[in-house]
Formats: structure tokens, sequence, C-alpha cells
């Protein structure tokens, strides 16, 4: 999956930027604040309709106001046209020249993994981000998964209704629930079973220390089945849903203990890293279509060392990549035969140097 034209406009600091990126390493070069980051979440932003900072869409405006304007020519097996509108309360977004309704219509035109400085919080944070990895992993190797997760979605949504209206009839929606929620479960265990030797490997070549096992903590006790967990906790429920993947969380331990209590801030970065690389090769191998990876601020996240071994895991793995610096130096060139580009950033400029 390679963008093949990235186009930015009033977004961030960017008034107006046109990016023609190359197929392999594409490097962002500026001093603190240029908006290389700005760059990666614009791409970010196309592929999934949100950010990985903080903050509601006005923050993405240019000054608050006015129109922000993202778009990409996208080639993969075929060839395709993303664009995005944001304005004040509005959002306009267009695949191959015809409006859609939502970003759901884009999901998969535009494949990112993101590795960012907040990166950590996937392990010391809480259960969502985690879920949402796992989901967006998932769904990179197995697209129907994203309808399975659609289904059960608007089905907890259906019962949280009903659960509000305070019912003391036969539960209308605990089966479907349970039979899309154990479906999700099994892909899930599937996923991180598969997930886990890569990111181990990956773990040891990025010099991590200790042993990092993975497992998946389904939402609801391991010894009941989704229905049955669903109907004892019937008279504890008041308005929603307590029991289901939507409860679950992905168990990371470093050598016998939780990584988010155990592993220090940079030990916690390195199983990041290990986590969105081994998604990446995992994508790679069983879809052969791999995800463009963004990796923010390479120079300040890692030594020297645990660079170039996540430049090589990028080179062997990644096929369109781009990575921020605020010196070339600290993110050397790929090797030869890798098409690579670099980009300078200065306030909210973007230019190609030869
Ligand atoms: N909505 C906005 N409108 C205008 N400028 C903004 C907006 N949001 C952020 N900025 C500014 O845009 C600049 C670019 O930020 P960005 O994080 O992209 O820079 P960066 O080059 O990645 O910096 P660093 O190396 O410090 O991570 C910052 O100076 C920030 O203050």
């Amino acid at each position: 999956m390679v963008i093949q034209r990235l186009q930015i406009g009033a977004f961030r600091n960017i008034s107006s930027a046109r990016l023609d990126p190359a197929e392999g390493v594409n490097r962002l070069v500026g001093v603190n604040g240029a908006g290389k980051t700005s760059v990666l979440e614009a791409v970010h932003f196309l592929a999934s309709g949100r950010s990985f900072r903080r903050g509601g869409p006005d923050t993405l405006r240019q000054n608050g106001s006015g129109e922000a304007v993202l778009s990409a020519r996208i080639a993969d097996r075929g060839e395709h046209a993303l664009g995005v509108r944001l304005g004040e309360g509005s959002r306009e977004i267009r695949l191959d020249g015809a409006n859609v309704p939502g970003f759901s219509a884009l999901a998969g035109v535009l494949k990112t993994i993101h590795y960012t400085p907040e990166g950590h919080r996937l392990a010391s944070g809480g259960p969502r981000e985690r879920r949402r990895f796992l989901d967006w992993g998932l769904f990179h190797v197995e697209p129907a998964y994203l309808d399975l997760a659609r289904r059960y979605h608007r089905t907890l949504q259906q019962r949280n209704r009903w659960l509000k209206t305070g019912p003391s009839g036969p539960d209308p929606w605990a089966s479907q629930l349970a039979a899309s929620g154990e479906e999700i479960n099994q892909q899930r265990e599937a996923y991180v079973a598969r997930l886990e030797g890569k990111v181990q490997e990956i773990f040891g070549e990025l010099g991590g220390a200790g042993e990092l096992t993975m497992g998946l903590e389904q939402g609801w006790p391991e010894a009941l089945g989704l229905g049955e967990a669903l109907e004892r906790d019937r008279r504890r429920e008041l308005d929603s849903t307590r029991m289901g993947p939507h409860r679950a969380d992905l168990r990371l331990i470093l050598d016998g203990s939780p990584a988010r209590e155990r592993a220090s801030r940079g030990q916690q970065k390195i199983i990041i890293l290990a986590l969105r690389l081994a998604q990446l090769a995992l994508a790679l191998e069983v879809s052969g279509e791999v995800p463009v990876f963004l990796f923010d601020d390479v120079g300040s996240e890692l030594d020297p060392e645990r660079r170039r071994a996540a430049m090589g895991l990028l080179e062997r793995y990644g096929r369109q990549v781009f990575v921020t610096s605020t010196e070339e130096a600290l993110c050397p060139l790929p090797s030869s035969g890798i098409p690579a580009a670099t980009f300078r950033v200065h306030e909210g400029t973007i230019e190609r140097s030869e």
C-alpha cells in the first residue's frame, strides 16, 4: 500500500503542502514545532477519521477555524483517491470522486500503523487503546472482522437501550450478542497467539530485555460462555452490558508481571514498538498488503543501536514508511535499492530535498 500523493491544506500549522512520497522510506526532518508530526497525523486521519493526538476535531483545523482539507492518492491492488474536508462541526468525505457517508466507507482503502512518543500509553494506559490496537490489527489481516465487530456493537447498543427501559421480561438481545461476542473473542484469541511469537522475536531484535508474553482477557469470566455470563449478570446490570468483548483487555507481561507495573518508560516504548512492528510483519505475512508505517520522532525515542534495529525491521517488513526526526543524522537513509526521499519541514512548509 503506497501513498503516491498527499495534499494538506489548513491543517494544524500547515497552510498548504503537496508531497509525492517515495515508495520506500520517507524522512521528514525539521526543528521542534515545524509540523512533522502533523504530516503523519494527516495520513492517519485520512486512514481512520481520527487523530492519534488528544483534542477534538477543531484542534486540527488551522488556528481552530476555516476548513481543513486532506487528500491522498493511494495505490495498492488498484488506485484510489481519498479526500476529507473538516469544517466547523461538519465533515465531508470523498472516495474516488463521490461523497461517502462516513469513514466506515473508507475502511481498508488506506491502512496505517503508527508509533508515536505517546505510544507507551498502549502499555501504561487503560484497555480501550489495547482493544483498538487488537481490532485494527485483526482487521488488517481479516477484513471480514470489521463487519463482525460492527454487528456486535450495534447489538450492544440496542441491548443497552433496552436495559435503560428497566425491563423485566426475557432478554431479546442476549443470544445474538453472545453469538457475535464469542466469535470476536475467538478471532482475537487466534490473532494474539499469532502475534505473540512475532512480538517476542522483534522485541529481542530491538534489544528488549526480559521475557515478554501476551494474553487476552476476554471481558467475562473465563469459565462461562458469554450467554451464561450475561444471564448471571442480568440482576446486577443497571443500564449497560457489563460482560463481553467490549470489556476485553490485552495483557502484556514482562518477566511474569504486568508490563505497566514492571517495565520502565524506556522498556514500555520498546514493547510497544515491538507490538506495532509485529502487526506490520503479520499483515505482510497474512495478506501481503502492507500498511503504511508512521514513525514519529525516531531520534528521541530510541538510542542509536535500537534505531538501527528498528529501521532494519522496517526495511524487512515495511513497504512505505514515514519517519520524522529533528536531524537527518538521527535517521540514516536505508540501504541501497530501497526508494527513499527526504522532506524538509519548516514552519508548516514542506519541501523535498535532493
Ligand atoms: N490547529 C492549529 N493551528 C495552527 N497551528 C497549530 C495547530 N495545532 C498545532 N499547531 C502548531 O503546529 C506546530 C506543528 O506541530 P507538530 O507537532 O506537527 O511539530 P513537529 O515538527 O512534529 O514538532 P516536534 O519535533 O516538537 O514533535 C506546532 O508549533 C503547534 O503549536
